[in-house]
């Protein structure tokens, strides 16, 4: 592949193995998580996450998706417990989306697609940094929360008011005082497995903790983050849209449950 990834027909997801040959690696994402087959695990602990509102910086179109990025120079919002060891700061959060509700999750579920899917991604700070820790086998948390068509979700509305301003690649702007915490839903309850980036450069450094509770976001939600663009100014447009890889092999991991 020549060009720069993306997930068109000529840059796509079926493409990325030609210049991230770990895209066929023994540990990637997104996967199909089967509850049936998920162990339950009772010496995994509850997720302890612990964000602070002042730690949001700002909002970027980064020409794959959108993502608001924190302050991680200090542990004020932190990820401890659930199945990690040590501490993890929280650096970002970014969503995958479908042109339609019929798909757009990375993760499924018993082989159900949800529109939308978050992504909270957070690093071991065993590691001197993000850029540090993506590479390390136990460098990053990211935890996976579903979004299911129902009624308008008021916790998304500060996000997606922002769109307007960075509808295209590049553009950025300032984005402060979110409470992370306010996306979640109201259990925690989740499936965990050792995976990877779900985009290149692919590395097998994450730790899944997917959520099995979904939060809502209405038809109208969906359609303001189907307006962004992949494209930049000047650029013809294009739609960003179906920026989520399929499910890869389990190839014998084991998907633990922290419920019954
Ligand atoms: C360089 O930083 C990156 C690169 C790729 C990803 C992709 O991997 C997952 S997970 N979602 C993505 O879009 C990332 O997310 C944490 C961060
Ligand atoms: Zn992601």
């Amino acid at each position: 592949m020549s060009h720069a990834w993306g997930y068109g027909p000529t840059n796509g997801p079926d493409k990325w193995g030609e210049d991230c040959p770990i895209a066929n690696g023994p540990r990637q994402s997104p996967i199909n998580i089967v509850p049936n087959e998920a162990k339950f695990d009772p010496t995994l602990k509850p997720l302890k996450l612990r964000y602070d509102a002042s730690n949001a910086k700002g909002i970027l179109n980064n020409g794959h998706s959108f993502q608001v990025d924190y302050e991680d120079d200090t542990d004020s919002s932190t990820l401890t417990g659930g199945p990690v060891s040590g501490t993890h700061r929280l650096k970002q959060f970014h969503f995958h989306w479908g042109a339609s509700d019929d798909r757009g999750s990375e993760h499924t579920v018993n082989g159900v697609t949800f529109p939308c899917e978050l992504h909270l991604v957070h690093w071991n700070t065993r590691y001197p940094s993000f850029g540090e820790a993506a590479s390390k086998p136990d460098g990053l948390a990211v935890v996976g929360v579903f979004l299911k068509i129902g009624a308008a979700n008021p916790r998304l509305q500060k996000v997606l008011d922002a769109l307007d301003a960075i509808k295209t690649k590049g553009k950025q702007t300032t984005f402060s005082n979110f409470d992370s915490k306010t996306l979640l839903p109201g259990s925690l309850d989740y499936w965990t497995y050792d995976g990877s980036l779900t985009t290149p450069p692919l590395y097998e450094s994450v730790t899944w903790i997917v959520l099995k509770e979904p939060i809502s976001v209405s038809p109208a939600q969906m359609a303001k983050f189907r307006g962004l663009l992949f494209t930049g100014d000047g650029e013809a447009a294009c739609c960003m849209v179906d920026n989520y890889r399929p499910c890869q092999a389990l190839k014998g991991r084991q998907v633990r449950a922290s419920f019954r």
